[in-house]
């Protein structure tokens, strides 16, 4: 994607229109001088005719010339006002429609892609790099007709005298190729200091998501203030300054070049070349004419550069968020099913350089609709990552899930992902109810905020949550409401339980999720709560990636039958598992 083609795209008949009255505008704002020095020459040709007339009172020589010279200006206002409001406009188009294309990729994307970028980088480049490139993209009319202007001076000055003219254009050649060098090592500058612009965007994430932390500790402030957010800050700024500095002493180099050729025409040139004292006036009044669009051109660079390097970077992560390629399906497209199996899945989580990724798998369960399957274990065990294979949000490296008898594949992954709610660990909570309305919705929602004890914190107006400024275990009881308003096969809480206090766990544990079963859903629970796990049908206890143990639900019940197995058993489960294996040895040889 280059700079220019993104307005191309967008709007190419604006883009041509806005050319062409640029191009215009710059041809008859370059017509101006020569007609001025008609009239100061007094040779106009016919047009000047060498009349006066009166106007509004006042006397106005040559009133013809006077008459194209003001007709001109007019043209060159509304032409280049045409031209920079259109472009402008296209623009702001342009920055909106950026945005959405990243909003859609970032939709599109996989999750194990965004979990590996990282929000910082993906809100620095919709923050900075888009309004960069677009501002750089704005300064393209001014380029073009300050461009047209200088090329419109330069047929002046050839038409005056030709040996002036080649001089000029040499000047000029060598004036841009030299300009070149600062540019280049701005460049580098400018480089450096969009790459620190990600570490700044993580850092201020953890200045505001910290604050609490920080708050309690002045030397931990002092230390993440300094070693962490300045150290960002100064580095970007040192690499600003320097790139600024050389930018702005080449364009204080380009603004005198003009300066250069007319003070080495005016004492040097004259000498070797015959040119008459009106050439020579002509001569340096284009001159000092096209040094605004010289400066122009020369000031509206670093914008140039500063959009291509974040035009550079938003392709760079555009290319490295593949958009799943999944065809959008409806959930109707695929056949109802009835139990759920895994079979030798396998997963690998992305590792740093010097080691190799957590490895899941390979794994083999069955989960079934009308059912309630815990998944447990200790800490790092791979339950989330294990959650994210089964609501269909990693794919899978090995193996295969089957939907009753339909094995999942590219075609019916979208169908089946939409038959799946889940609250996970990391939840985020909307301020909205996003679900399909239905007609019954008015009387759960109301059952539910009764239920989850909400409906003095909070009400629901058009659909909006009054407020999301609520306690741990109220947000968390809010996005419960807002999944239990859906219908979907199969619904997962990571850990949901966690921060509630004993009498909402029972409601879950002893309520919801007793409910959902009774709805004929798919119910897996991840969860640390031993004290329910008699709820579970089937308790899938994972260890270093992989199942050590599924325990259906006799079995379960005849462990925790005997009060010295349930104390034993289903809490040493979670982290003794020598322990669990005898408990269960022994429950197994029950009659
Ligand atoms: N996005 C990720 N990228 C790379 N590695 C990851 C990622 N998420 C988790 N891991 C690794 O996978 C391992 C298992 O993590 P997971 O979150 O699945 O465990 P868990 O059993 O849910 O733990 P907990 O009970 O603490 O929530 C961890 O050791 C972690 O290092």
């Amino acid at each position: 994607m280059k700079l220019f083609d993104l307005f191309i795209q967008r709007a190419p008949n604006r883009i041509f229109l806005s050319i062409v009255l640029g191009a215009l505008s710059g041809i008859c704002y370059s017509l101006l001088i020569p007609l001025v020095q008609a009239g100061i020459n007094g040779s106009g040709g016919a047009a000047s005719g060498g009349d006066s007339a009166v106007f509004l009172g006042f006397e106005v020589y040559q009133y013809k010339l006077a008459l194209v010279f003001f007709a001109i200006c007019a043209f060159v206002l509304v032409t280049r006002s045409i031209s920079q409001v259109s472009l402008m406009r296209v623009a702001m188009d342009v920055t909106t429609e950026l945005r959405k294309t990243l909003y859609q990729q970032i939709a599109r994307a996989p999750i194990a892609d965004l979990e590996r970028i990282g929000s910082s980088k993906l809100i620095a480049t919709i923050t900075t790099d888009v309004g960069r490139i677009v501002f750089g993209a704005r300064a393209l009319p001014d380029l073009l007709i300050s461009a047209v202007t200088i090329v419109g001076m330069l047929g002046f000055m050839a038409y005056l005298n030709f040996s002036v003219f080649v001089f000029v254009l040499q000047a000029i050649a060598f004036g841009v190729v030299t300009y070149q060098i600062p540019v280049f090592i701005a460049n580098r500058y400018f480089q450096r200091s969009r790459q620190r612009i990600d570490s700044l965007q993580e850092a201020i994430q953890g200045l505001i998501a910290g604050a609490k932390e920080l708050k309690l500790d002045a030397d931990k402030r002092e230390r993440y203030f300094q070693d962490v957010l300045m150290e960002n800050e100064y580095a970007v700024l040192e690499a600003d300054k320097a790139g600024n500095t050389v930018i702005r002493l080449a364009a204080n180099y380009g603004d005198m070049i003009s300066f250069f050729v007319i003070g080495v025409i005016a004492y040097v040139f004259i000498n070797y070349h015959a040119i008459t004292p009106s050439e020579l006036t002509g001569v340096v009044m284009a001159m000092l004419y096209i040094t605004t669009p010289i400066a122009l051109v020369i000031n509206t660079v670093p914008s140039v550069v500063m959009a291509k390097i974040s035009l550079n970077k938003v392709n760079s992560i555009m290319r490295s968020i593949p958009a799943e390629s999944y065809p959008a399906a409806k959930s109707a497209d695929v056949p109802a099913w009835n139990e759920l199996r895994v079979r030798g899945l396998r997963y690998q989580h992305r590792g740093s350089k010097d080691e190799a990724g957590f490895q899941i798998g390979p794994i083999d369960l069955d989960i079934r609709r009308g059912e309630v399957t815990f998944i447990v274990g200790g800490n790092g065990s791979g339950k989330s990552t294990l959650s994210k294979l089964l609501t269909l949000h990693y794919s899978a490296s090995e193996g295969e899930i089957l939907f009753g008898e339909q094995r999942l594949d590219a075609d019916n992954f979208a169908a089946y992902r939409q038959r799946i709610c889940a609250i996970y660990s990391d939840y985020y909570l909307f301020d909205r109810l996003l679900c399909e309305r239905k007609p019954e919705e008015e009387e759960r929602i109301k059952e539910y905020m009764a239920l989850l004890k909400l409906e003095d914190k909070l009400a629901i107006e058009q659909r909006r949550f009054s407020t999301t400024a609520l306690s741990d275990g109220q947000r968390k009881r809010l996005a419960l409401l807002a999944a239990l308003l859906e219908d979907k096969d199969l619904y997962l809480f990571d850990e949901w339980a966690a921060d509630q206090d004993p009498s909402f766990k029972e409601v879950f544990y002893r309520r919801i999720v007793h409910e959902l079963k009774a709805r004929g859903k798919a119910v897996i629970v991840i969860s640390h709560d031993d004290r329910f796990f008699d709820e579970a049908d089937r308790l899938i206890y994972m260890e270093q990636g992989r199942v050590r143990e599924t325990i259906d639900r006799p079995r379960l019940a005849l462990a925790a039958e005997s009060v010295a197995l349930a104390a034993a058993v289903i809490p040493q489960s979670l982290g003794r598992p020598a322990a669990a294996q005898e408990a269960f040895a022994i429950a197994d040889q029950e009659p």
